[in-house]
């Protein structure tokens, strides 16, 4: 009910013990703050936001468009409704160096366990598109600094996401993570590696937690938890993928109820009334007012 009963700073800590324990943490991209509450009662680890979700969600391509403000404002409500850690994309750090530093207390007020900022220039784009620019290192290491600094919980999780692999190869990508771990990046994402051999490369040459991103239709192959885990890296993350497999969903339903005209046939596919209703924990709130839930359902529904 309410559905969260810890605080943001039980959550970051959570993020940090889970990161310390070697263990692999596997962190799908929520949609809504209704799907982080399917993730967590799945048994996943933590909950990512997608910076791409974000923008599809609006209707906007992911290119540095949304806001930090905007992005705060929906994590805050992704937040309020998970006991899991959640991560958020925080793309560039929205501008400058101090753009950055705002970023980060936003999200911190917004209850959130950590967030990642990458080394793209403005207009960002996809990680795993081709003709990205990265900033110059030293301006990356100021955007680090200036986060490191704004910050105020020391558990609050700051990662540094490098896009320069795809750019300027994979040795500038690994120096280049060095510096920003330097800086004072609690953790690595490096983006786009090619294979197997590149991630072994990133994991010898860095000693903070890694995040490996398996994005759909990219640049990366879909590794699987057993030989993440056996790469030695931290996390698992799935950032489009309920995105991809909701919209999927979405458009077919939509052809099928435009050509049958009812549906009727769509029903199995659905989430149920009461399916919906337990994931929400509406009975809990006959607690507060015990008229809001005196109904039953038909069987199946
Ligand atoms: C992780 C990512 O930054 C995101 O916004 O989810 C994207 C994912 C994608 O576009 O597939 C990225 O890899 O750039
Ligand atoms: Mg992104």
């Amino acid at each position: 009910m309410l559905h969260t009963r810890t605080t943001p700073a039980e959550r970051r800590r959570a993020l940090r013990a889970g990161l310390a324990s070697g263990r692999l943490l596997r962190m799908p991209g929520a949609l809504n703050p209704l799907t982080a509450r399917l993730i967590q009662e799945t048994g996943f680890d933590a909950v990512y936001l997608s910076g791409a979700v974000l923008a599809a969600d609006l209707g906007l391509p992911d290119i540095g468009l949304t806001t930090s403000a905007e992005i705060a404002a929906r994590a805050q409500q992704t937040a309020r409704v998970t006991d899991l850690p959640v991560l958020v994309d925080a793309d560039t750090g929205f501008g400058e160096p101090m753009n950055a530093a705002r970023t980060v207390q936003l999200m911190e007020d917004a209850g959130l366990a950590g967030l990642h900022l990458e080394d793209q220039v403005n207009p960002k784009r996809c990680g795993h598109l081709d003709g990205k620019t990265v900033a110059p290192r030293a301006e990356m290491v100021r955007r680090v600094r200036a986060a490191v600094d704004a910050r105020r919980d020391p558990d609050f999780l700051l990662m540094a996401r490098t896009d320069a692999r795809s750019v300027e190869g994979l040795p500038a990508a690994i120096d280049r993570a060095r510096a920003y771990v330097d800086a004072g990046a609690d953790a690595i994402f490096p983006e786009a590696l090619a294979d197997v051999s590149e991630y072994e490369a990133f994991r010898a040459a860095v000693d903070v937690p890694l995040l490996a991103n398996l994005t759909e239709f990219g640049k990366t192959p879909l590794l699987d938890t057993a030989t993440l885990e056996n790469l030695g890296y931290n996390i698992a993350l799935y950032p489009v993928t309920l995105l991809r497999i909701a919209m999927g969903a979405v458009e077919d339903g939509l052809r099928t109820l435009a050509a049958e005209g009812t549906q009727k046939s769509l029903l199995p596919r659905m989430q149920t009334r009461s399916r919906l209703y337990e994931l929400l924990g509406y009975e809990e709130y006959a607690a507060f007012d015990s008229a809001v839930f005196d109904f039953t359902l038909p069987p199946g529904d």
